[in-house]
């Protein structure tokens, strides 16, 4: 395959996967740049492994078209050593050790580096005699992420990364992430219910609900896309009856309100006369407010439903 600068590294039109009667995928178009970091979210059971796993070839898309850099992947098995996927349940043969696996990558990534990978077992402190059978989940999340970095394959899935993994290896993680990355780009798509964590690493992101993108902005643009505001419950309700509201939560006479959209001078000014804050919404916020669209629709206005009603809905989850 001939890689191609001016084709998107990832490009996805009107995407669908059926599994049997559940329609998971339901017409997903967009293109990814190489090069970028995007940062793949939405609730558990979105999609996210089933769409990664149909650009990665190891699932077929029931309809439309998945490519990189502009050729089909189902057709073009040639695509995949220009793929890594990490993932958390990754099949190893049944007596593999570490080397035997390094191997085994080292043959299949064609821009493997070995340095690198030794460099990150150590970092990680991976037993080299244990067999991977018997690695414990965050050995096993370490493995992966080792093989997924030293892969630099030019596109690089990685579904939740680091379940399992301690703090200190996910700070080491993202550290080594951001450096090789900016030694040797590629594009990086990424799966995590750790959003803040992370947020940082993303420079895209992409928020699937419903089998449909219900967020595609940069890092910047998505969190200044909405806002948090706060304080007694009343001065809330009267503010924001006319606006999108994602999420809301009340305790006592106290009510938080993430909104969609920006704040005008008008919102702000009004804010200041009732006493109520404003605050930026941080990522985790964001996804998690747009996962609350069968709480409270989006694109409805909260005069449509009764705060207590809002209140309800919010604790009953
Ligand atoms: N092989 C399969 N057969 C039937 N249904 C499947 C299959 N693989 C996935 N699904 C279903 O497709 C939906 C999407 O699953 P997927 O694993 O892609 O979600 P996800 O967004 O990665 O979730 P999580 O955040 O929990 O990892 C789920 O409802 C799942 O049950």
């Amino acid at each position: 395959m001939t890689i191609s600068n001016s084709k998107p590294a990832i490009s996805l039109k009107n995407l669908t996967k059926n599994f049997g009667d559940t329609h998971v995928l339901k017409g997903l178009t967009v293109e990814i740049e190489e090069n970028t970091i995007v940062g793949l979210f939405g609730r558990n059971g979105v999609g996210k492994t089933t769409l990664m796993s149909i650009l990665s070839n190891q699932e077929q898309a029931t309809g439309g078209t998945a490519q990189v850099y502009g050729h089909n992947i189902w057709e073009n098995p040639e695509a995949t050593n220009r793929i890594c996927f990490i993932r958390e349940n990754q099949k190893y043969p049944e007596e593999a050790k570490l080397a035997h696996v390094l191997k085994a990558a080292a043959d299949f990534y064609p821009n493997w580096d070995q340095d690198f990978a030794l460099k990150l077992e150590k970092r990680f402190r991976l037993p080299k005699k244990t067999q991977i059978k018997k690695y414990s989940r965050g050995q096993l999340s370490a493995l992966a992420i080792v093989v997924g970095l030293a892969s630099r394959a030019p596109i690089t899935f990685m579904d939740e990364p680091y379940l399992g993994l301690d703090p200190t290896a996910r700070d080491v993680f993202y550290e080594l992430l951001i450096s090789d990355f900016g030694e040797y780009p590629r594009t990086i798509v990424f799966s995590t219910h750790l959003i803040d964590e992370a947020a940082n690493l993303f420079e895209r992101v992409i928020v699937l609900d419903e089998g449909k993108i219900v967020l595609d902005k940069s890092i910047e643009e998505a969190t200044e896309s909405a806002y948090n505001l706060a304080g007694p419950a009343l001065a809330v309700d009267e503010l924001t009856k006319n606006l999108k509201v994602l999420k809301v939560r009340t305790l006592g006479g106290l009510k938080s309100a993430t909104i969609s959209g920006h704040v005008t001078e008008e919102i702000a000014q009004a804010a200041t006369q009732r006493n109520l804050e404003i605050s930026p919404v941080s990522l985790q916020d964001l996804v998690s407010a747009l996962g609350h669209h069968d709480d409270i629709d989006p694109l409805s206005t909260q005069s449509q439903q009764s705060p207590e009603a809002l209140a309800v809905k919010e604790y009953s989850r």
